[in-house]
C-alpha cells in the first residue's frame, strides 16, 4: 500500500517522538495553569504601570531603612527586597503608590515545580534538556508536515480554513483542531528549540558593552528629581537594583525592556547604558510565548494547544491502526502476463482494496486467472482480456496516492491485446467532484484504442457494500458469471445488541412491503434517521434499516425480497416477539435543527425515517415538504395515516406523490421535482435542506434533476452542503 511522502514523514516523526510529546503535552497542560492562577492573584495594582519611578522610590525611602531591589514581573506584580525599620530583611509584594506590603511572594506549587522539571529536562539534567530540544524540533517538523497534509486535503492553501467533510471522528477532529492549533504549535516549538539552544549557549549572541554617556551640568537637589527617575514609569522597567554602598562608584542599575542603565546615586545622571542584544530580546519573547506568563489569554491558548497535541497523538495513532486494519494483504496466484482478468486499484487509505479483494476472490472461486495491482503499477498484460479499475478520489477530484502516474503510464505503455474494461468509482457525495477521478480514468480508457467498455462507469457512495454488490452482479452477468461476495464483518457485527419487542405490524401490501413498530426493552437514545442493525439468525452479516422514531418506538419500513434472509426473518416476526438488534447513530441524516425549509425525498421503503421526522411534535421551526415515489396508490395506503396526521398538524406543508404504475401515466419522483422546480430552487437559494432516502438509482436521478434545477434557475452548481442522503 503506497503512502504519501508527507503522510509517511508525519507518521515517522510521530512514532519517533510520541512518548516525549505526550510527556511534554501533559506537563505543558499542567503548566499552562500556573500563569493563569498567578494572574488571578490580587497583587497587580491598578494604574501602577503609569506611575513614575520617582514616586515609588520616595515611598520606599520613607517606608524602609534600606532597599536592595525592586522587581516588576510579567504579571505586573511589584516586589521589593528591603530592610525594614525593625531591621528585618524581607522580600514581598508592595503597592507602588505607598510602598506598603500587599502580600508574600507566591511560592511555586510543588505540582508546578515537578511539571516544570519534567517538561524542561525530564529530570535528566543536560541530557534531558537536549532531548526536549530535539523533540521540540521534531514536533515543529510534524506541524509543518501537518500543514502540508491539510493543504493537500483541502485542495489548496486558499481552502485551508474552508469546510472539512466529516468522514470519521478521528480524521475530522485531527484536521479541524490542526487548522486552528498548528500556528500556536509552531510558535511553541520554535520558542522551545530557541530556549534550548540559548540554554546550551549555542546562539551567536553579540556582546553589547556599557557605553559611557556625557554628563550634563545641572544637578538635581534630590535624586528622585532627576530626569531619568521622573520620566520613566514602572511600565518601562523590569528591575531596579539599588546602590550597594554610598560609594560614588555604586550605581542604581535599571533594567528596562530593551537596555540596562547605570545611574549615579548622587546626581541621578545616566553614567552608562547597554542595549540588549537580539538574542536577549528574543529569549525574553520566547519565554513569554512558551510559558504564557503574564497573559491569561495566551496561557489559555497554550492550554488548549497542549490538550490538542494529546488528542493528535491519540487520533493519529488510532487512524494509523485503522489503516493497518484496513490494509489488505493481497497475494497474486498468477503473474501479470498469465492472468486473464486484471484488477487495478486506486486507493489512498486502503478501503478500496477491501472491495478489490472481494472481486478477486469471487473470480478465483469461478476458476478465473486474476492479477491484482495498484494503478501506479500499470504495465503490459500479455494474456489479459478484461481490465477492472476500482478507484477512489481525493482532494478536489485528484487521484489517490497510488494512482498519480496512471494517466502517464496508460499513454506510454503499449498494450498488445484488446481488453474489455469497467471502472468503479469509490467516493463520497459530500465532495464537489463525486468520483471525479474515476470519471477521468473512464474517459482515458474510452479514448484508448485497445480498451472497449463492457459496462458504464459505476459510482459508489460512502463505500456502500450493497452498491458494490449490485455492480458485481451486473458485471458478472456480462461475463455469464455468478459471483458470490459476502459483506466482510465490520465493527457493527461486534456491537452490543439490545432487545426490541414487536408492538405493531402491518400485513404485507401489494408491493411486498410492511411496517414494523418496535419497542426498546431498555431505554435507548436515538433519532429518526439513525440505523437499526439487524443480524438475522441464519446469517452473521448485519442488515441496516433507517429508523423512524414514533414516540419512544422504532418504525421500520421493510420490503420482503423472495430470497432476502433478513427481510424474511423480519416478516416472520409476530406481535410481542423479541428482536435482538443494535442502534447506530447516523448524525448526518438527522433532521436539521436550524433550516427554515426542509424537503424530504424518498421512494419505496425509504420513507421510514421521514415518517418519524414528521411525527415529531417539535417540528414547528421549519416548513416541510415530502416527495414520495412508489408503484401504485395502493402502495401508499400503508403510510397515509402518518402523513395525513402530519399534514393536519401542520408539520407538513406539501405532499407530492408519484406512481410509476399510475392509472393515467407513469411518474417518478424526479418528474414531481421538476413540476415543483420553483419550490426546489427557492429552498436551494435560501439554503434550506434537502434529504434523500431510498434506492441509489432514485438518488442518482434526483441529484441529476436537482443539478439541472440549480443550473437553470440559480445559475449555480448544486450546493451539496444542503443535501443529506441515506440511500442503499
Ligand atoms: C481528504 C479526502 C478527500 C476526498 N475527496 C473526494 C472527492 O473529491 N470526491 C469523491 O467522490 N470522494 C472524495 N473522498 C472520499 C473518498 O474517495 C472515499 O471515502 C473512498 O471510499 C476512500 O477510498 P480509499 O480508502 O480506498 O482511499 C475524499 C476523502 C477524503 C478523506
Amino acid at each position: 500500500m503506497t503512502i504519501s511522502i508527507w503522510r509517511l514523514s508525519h507518521l515517522i516523526l510521530a512514532i519517533s517522538s510520541s512518548l516525549f510529546i505526550i510527556l511534554a503535552a501533559l506537563t505543558g497542560t499542567i503548566l499552562a495553569f500556573e500563569p493563569i492562577s498567578n494572574q488571578l492573584k490580587p497583587y497587580a495594582v491598578k494604574d501602577a504601570q503609569s506611575l513614575s519611578i520617582s514616586k515609588t522610590l520616595e515611598s520606599l525611602k520613607t517606608e524602609y531603612d534600606e532597599v536592595i531591589y525592586l522587581d516588576i514581573d510579567k504579571n505586573d506584580f511589584i516586589s521589593a527586597s528591603v530592610v525594614t525599620k525593625q531591621g528585618e530583611s524581607e522580600t514581598f509584594y508592595i503597592d507602588p503608590f505607598t510602598a506598603k506590603k500587599t502580600g508574600d511572594i507566591i511560592e511555586k506549587a510543588p505540582i508546578f515545580s515537578f511539571a516544570t522539571n519534567l517538561h524542561r529536562s525530564l529530570f535528566l539534567k543536560s541530557t534531558g534538556r537536549a532531548i526536549v530540544g530535539i523533540v521540540s524540533f521534531l514536533l515543529f517538523l510534524m506541524a509543518v508536515t501537518g500543514i502540508i497534509l491539510i493543504i493537500k486535503r483541502q485542495g489548496s492553501i486558499k481552502a485551508f480554513f474552508a469546510k472539512t467533510i466529516k468522514e470519521d471522528f478521528n480524521q475530522y477532529y485531527h484536521v479541524i483542531l490542526g487548522k486552528y492549533t498548528l500556528i500556536p504549535i509552531i510558535i511553541i516549538t520554535i520558542t522551545g528549540v530557541f530556549l534550548s539552544l540559548e540554554r546550551f549557549s549555542l546562539l551567536p549572541e553579540t556582546k553589547h558593552k556599557h557605553v559611557k554617556t556625557k554628563t550634563t551640568t545641572s544637578t538635581p537637589s534630590k535624586i528622585t528629581d532627576s530626569n531619568i527617575f521622573n520620566s520613566l514609569t514602572l511600565g518601562d522597567i523590569k528591575r531596579i537594583e539599588f546602590p550597594f554602598s554610598n560609594d560614588i562608584e555604586d550605581y542604581f542599575i535599571l533594567k528596562l525592556h530593551d537596555k540596562e542603565v547605570y545611574v549615579n546615586q548622587y546626581n541621578g545622571k545616566i553614567v552608562s547604558e547597554k542595549s540588549d542584544g537580539f538574542i536577549t530580546l528574543a529569549t525574553s519573547w520566547s519565554l513569554f510565548l512558551h510559558t504564557g506568563e503574564g497573559s491569561i489569554i495566551w496561557s489559555f491558548v497554550l492550554l488548549l494547544t497542549s490538550i490538542s497535541i494529546l488528542f493528535f497523538v491519540f487520533s493519529g495513532f488510532s487512524m494509523t491502526l485503522n489503516r493497518k486494519r484496513n490494509a489488505v494483504n493481497i497475494k497474486n496466484k498468477f503473474n501479470k502476463d498469465a492472468a486473464e482478468y486484471i484488477i487495478l486499484v486506486g486507493s489512498e487509505t486502503g478501503s478500496t482494496f477491501g472491495f478489490a479483494k472481494l472481486l478477486l476472490n469471487a473470480l478465483i472461486a469461478e476458476g478465473k486467472s486474476v492479477y491484482i495491482s495498484e494503478l501506479n503499477q500499470y504495465t503490459t498484460y500479455k494474456k489479459a482480456t478484461h481490465l477492472v479499475v476500482l478507484t477512489s478520489t481525493y482532494g478536489e477530484g485528484d487521484p489517490p496516492v497510488n494512482a498519480k502516474y496512471f494517466e502517464k503510464l496508460v499513454q506510454t505503455t503499449p498494450q498488445q491485446n484488446n481488453l474489455k474494461y469497467a471502472v468503479v468509482g469509490f467516493g463520497s457525495l459530500a465532495y464537489k467532484g463525486f468520483c471525479k477521478y474515476a470519471i477521468l480514468v473512464d474517459s482515458m480508457l474510452q479514448q484508448h484504442q485497445k480498451y472497449m467498455p463492457c459496462m458504464t462507469l459505476h459510482k459508489i457512495n460512502n463505500q456502500s457494500f450493497t452498491e458494490f454488490k449490485n455492480w458485481i452482479d451486473s458485471w458478472g452477468k456480462t461475463k455469464n458469471l455468478t459471483l458470490n461476495v459476502n459483506e466482510p464483518p465490520t465493527n457493527h457485527n461486534k456491537k452490543k445488541l439490545s432487545s426490541f419487542k414487536v408492538v405493531k405490524r402491518t400485513t404485507i401490501n401489494s408491493d411486498n412491503s410492511f411496517l414494523l413498530e418496535l419497542q426498546p426493552i431498555k431505554k435507548r437514545a436515538f433519532r429518526s434517521g439513525d440505523l437499526l442493525s439487524i443480524i438475522p439468525k441464519e446469517n452473521e452479516v448485519p442488515r441496516q434499516y433507517s429508523i423512524g422514531k414514533i414516540g419512544k418506538n422504532i418504525l421500520l419500513s421493510i420490503k420482503k425480497h423472495e430470497f432476502g434472509i433478513c427481510s424474511n426473518y423480519l416478516n416472520d416476526l409476530k406481535l410481542n416477539d423479541m428482536l435482538p438488534a443494535a442502534i447506530e447513530q447516523n448524525k448526518d441524516f438527522h433532521f436539521p435543527k436550524s433550516a427554515k425549509e426542509v424537503i424530504m425525498i424518498s421512494n419505496g421503503t425509504g420513507i421510514a425515517p421521514f415518517l418519524g421526522m414528521i411525527s415529531d411534535d417539535n417540528l414547528k421551526h421549519s416548513k416541510n415538504y415530502l416527495f414520495w415515489g412508489g408503484r401504485t396508490n395502493e402502495s401508499y395506503k400503508m403510510y397515509s395515516k402518518h402523513i395525513d396526521d402530519a399534514f393536519y398538524n401542520k408539520r407538513l406543508s406539501g405532499v407530492y406523490l408519484s406512481f410509476s404504475q399510475g392509472e393515467s401515466q407513469k411518474k417518478y419522483v424526479q418528474n414531481a421535482l421538476m413540476e415543483k422546480e420553483e419550490l426546489l430552487s427557492r429552498v436551494l437559494k435560501n439554503k434550506g435542506t434537502i434529504m434523500i432516502c431510498g434506492s441509489v438509482a432514485m438518488q442518482n436521478g434526483v441529484l441529476k434533476t436537482l443539478e439541472n434545477i440549480s443550473k437553470n434557475k440559480l445559475n449555480a452548481p448544486l450546493n451539496m452542503n444542503l443535501i443529506k442522503t441515506d440511500c442503499y
